[in-house]
């Protein structure tokens, strides 16, 4: 799928974009399912045909020193998933792999859809939620934007059924989403969040 929106464009094409977003979250998510081995991929997916999207536009501007300054600090995402849209071409998205930070190099009219918590919950720690921070540029400014991708208010979010038993326990507690978004802002801020979930 390739979209392309920029900051002149009208609330309506951001609505246009969300409503897109949550046809590939649905069909991403049954796929997601399928590399789970899970049967009921409908399922899986079901509490987001009707989720929630948040969008962030963020601006980096350049700093003449930037070791001496934080983009986005250290974080993985608290939603499901994450769609981040780079407007042009400075890189600035960090990813953390095997203890070390990996720029993502922005591709053109193309999506980087990033794991977030809901999905390790969801996935009973199979899919783990990216680790990743924005840096900034010297010379140039950047602009991003991100869309989290949450599902409906009643949902509850659990490991799927069908990954737990009793040789695979479930990791995480269900809990309704409500519960999830107050846990996150009322949290210890140095502990880990998924683990005011875990059994
Ligand atoms: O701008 C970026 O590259 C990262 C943004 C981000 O991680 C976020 O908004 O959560
Ligand atoms: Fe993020």
């Amino acid at each position: 799928m390739v979209v392309f929106i920029t900051i002149r464009h009208k609330r309506e094409d951001l609505e246009v974009y969300a409503e897109n977003l949550n046809r590939v979250t649905v069909s991403l998510l049954e796929y997601l399912a399928m590399g789970l081995g899970l049967e009921r991929g409908r399922e899986f997916a079901e509490a987001f045909l009707d989720g929630h999207y948040y969008t962030r536009m963020s601006c980096y501007p350049p700093c003449p020193e930037p070791e001496k300054a934080i983009g986005i600090a250290k974080h993985c995402d608290i939603s499901a998933i994450t769609y981040l849209l780079e407007c042009g071409d400075v890189p600035g998205l960090q990813v953390r792999k095997d203890d070390r930070w990996v720029f993502v190099q922005p591709v053109e009219n193309s999506l980087v859809v990033n794991i977030g918590q809901i999905l390790e919950i969801m996935s009973n720690g199979i899919y783990k939620a990216a680790e990743h921070r924005a840096v900034v540029d010297s010379l140039q400014e950047r602009i991003s934007i991100s869309t989290f991708c949450y599902p409906d208010s009643n949902a509850d979010i659990a490991p799927a059924d069908e990954l737990t038993g009793s040789e695979n326990p479930a990791l995480f507690k269900s809990v309704k989403f409500s519960e999830y978004l107050n846990t996150f802002y009322r949290r210890n801020i140095d502990t880990p969040f998924l683990d005011c979930f875990k059994l």
